[in-house]
């Protein structure tokens, strides 16, 4: 049968596995001998390639030894041909035409790993256009590299450096299964050096609210946050550039109209400090300061839909823009730093203490305050984005279990950053921030970064897929002059809600009594804030204490919203 030089195979994910598999098929079609080579996507054909050209099995007596391997291989050699396996038990070896490529690719793979070239079948293919690349080395056969797929990885990562021209971008594969290992030549990413924020930052515009650029992508374009998913989700280990991700968020947020809080008691948001002027509130010391900003924004979002009802219009930025300005109601980002720490539980037992020790004190009042934060984040995480509240989430590990569910649903953007010079991401601890294929793709552009900080890659919502980008970058002591520069204005203040400090006896458990959420008996929650300084100045009272013991929301304040 004639076997064509390439053949149609729609949908191929150009995996190692998937080969290993059409490597089977490849058999059942055209005989042994024939494998899948290079795979373009544009057309979705395959080449088949055949492995062991003009191949040939030879018997070899019966009292052969592994010490005649060598003379057998040279006898082979004088022959014109290669040996390619030899099987000491069966007493068989295999010959064949290798291309000279190969001849030197398995050479100089067998010496790094420090066995036999026999012991190494590859099957190599040049780039059509230029012989003198190479494009893809199939490690059809080798010996064991080791038990952990991690170190493996690492050692295929070192071994294909000894292929000419190849370098450290290339994408390296196992499949688990069949042993094989892909090595395929790929252009190296080229993000930008920098990407100064000032060029991505425009005057500031009101009416480009719902668009935060965040940096740009191989080909310098710009890649941010769509708010049409709320919420936004950046992940990364100190150096990796969280921080400078933020505070491009927060200027990129501030350029286009929105109100900016910031929540990160854990690092006291140091970086932030420059922009505080341009805050409407902050929280950066404890918990409970940051519990009362949390439970401000949630009293910010009954406020808005009250007046969304009372206009009869379902989207804060459908109301009329007298409306807004006389309510203030603008978008507001909130930016949460270090937000494991706000919500993950603690599981130290300070019951050995005495109830009125200020350690113990200040345990309790922490855990009360996290507990709020969690319920209030998951509220805010389904209700938020009508009323035109944004949360940007930064934590160290990109793992979102910690968070509630409803917020989870909620996360448009989701970037995951690379600490320079850190081992490459594994798809597996990438899997609750890129679902489904997008986890590979993540974990190999990660691969590919280089070693700048404030590089990552991003997934936003719609199945656009993943992208690498590099993140806007400005001194933060710079950032106030470049905020006057585009115009924008200083904050308007939050009045922060300070909620009554419980004693400890009260805080053993806050929601006793109440079955999933606490707040859902109580309608349209607390009395809102007062926002900004046009609005009347109306006392802001709301506390736990009030929701526990008295349901109702104390009407008296209600009509001056
Ligand atoms: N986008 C960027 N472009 C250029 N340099 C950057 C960028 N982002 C960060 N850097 C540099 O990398 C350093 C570390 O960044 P950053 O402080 O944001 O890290 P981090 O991940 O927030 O660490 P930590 O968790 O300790 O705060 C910064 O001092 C800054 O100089």
């Amino acid at each position: 049968m004639s076997v064509p030089a390439r053949v149609h195979v729609p949908g191929f994910p150009n995996t190692a596995a998937a080969r290993a598999k059409l490597d089977e098929s490849f058999d059942a079609r055209f005989g042994h001998g024939f494998t899948p080579g290079k795979f373009d996507p544009e057309t979705s054909m395959i080449a088949v390639v055949q492995e062991r050209p003009d191949a040939q099995r030879l018997t070899l007596s019966s009292d052969f030894k592994g010490s005649q391997v060598d003379a057998l291989a040279e006898r082979v050699r004088q022959r014109g041909f290669d040996l390619v396996e030899v099987d000491l038990h069966e007493k068989n070896a295999v010959i064949a035409h290798l291309t000279p490529e190969a001849r030197a690719i398995r050479a100089r793979l067998a010496s790094f790993l420090k066995v036999r070239p026999w012991e190494v079948e590859v099957c190599v293919e040049l780039d059509p256009d230029n012989p003198r690349i190479v494009d893809l080395v199939q490690v059809l056969r080798s010996p064991e590299t080791g038990t952990d797929a991690e170190k493996r990885l690492a050692v295929w990562r070192a071994a294909v450096l000894v292929i000419p021209g190849a370098h450290a971008d290339w994408r390296i594969e196992e499949d688990l299964v069949s042993g094989r290992v892909v090595l395929e030549r790929r252009d190296p990413l080229r993000l930008p050096q920098r990407v100064p924020l000032a060029d991505l930052t425009i005057d500031f515009d009101p009416d480009l609210w719902d668009f935060i650029p965040h940096g740009q992508d191989t080909g310098a374009r710009v890649v941010g946050q769509k708010l049409s998913v709320p919420h936004g989700l950046v992940a990364g280990e100190t150096g990796a550039g969280k921080s400078y991700f933020l505070l491009a968020h927060a200027v990129g947020a501030l350029s286009r109209g929105h109100d900016l809080i910031v929540v990160d008691p854990t690092k006291n948001a140091v970086d932030f400090t420059p922009l505080h002027p341009w805050c409407a509130a902050v929280a950066v010391t404890t918990l409970p300061e940051a519990r009362a900003v949390i439970e401000t924004v949630y009293a910010e979002r009954v406020r808005r839909q009250k007046v969304l009802q009372a206009h009869g219009i379902g989207f804060w930025a459908k109301l009329p823009a007298d409306v807004r300005a006389a309510e203030g109601i603008r978008p507001v980002t909130v930016i949460i730093d270090e937000a494991a720490s706000l919500l993950e539980d603690s599981s130290a037992n300070l019951s050995a203490l005495d109830k009125d020790d200020p350690l113990r004190v200040e345990f309790e009042q922490d855990r009360v305050a996290k507990t709020i934060i969690r319920l209030y984040l998951g509220k805010l995480g389904r209700e938020a984005r009508n009323v035109g509240i944004h949360m940007v989430l930064g934590v160290q590990r990109p793992d979102t279990s910690f968070l509630p569910g409803e917020f989870r649903a909620n996360i448009g953007q989701k970037v995951q950053l690379k600490v320079p010079g850190s081992a490459p991401m594994a798809p597996e601890s990438l899997r609750m921030l890129f679902p489904g294929q997008f986890a590979p793709e993540a974990s190999d552009l990660l691969g590919r970064l280089g070693d700048m900080p404030g590089s990552g890659v991003t997934m936003a919502e719609g199945g656009a897929g993943v992208a690498a980008f590099r993140v806007a970058y400005e001194d933060a002591l710079r950032l106030p002059a470049l905020l006057e520069a585009r115009g924008v204005p200083r904050a308007q203040k939050w009045e922060i809600m300070q909620p009554e400090s419980p004693t400890p006896a009260t805080l053993a458990d806050p929601f006793e009594g109440f079955s999933d959420d606490p707040f859902a008996d109580f309608g349209d929650d607390p009395v809102p804030p007062r926002r900004g300084a046009e609005s009347p100045p109306v006392p802001a009272e709301f506390s736990l204490d009030d929701l526990l013991d008295h349901p109702q929301p104390p009407p008296s304040d209600a009509s001056a919203f």
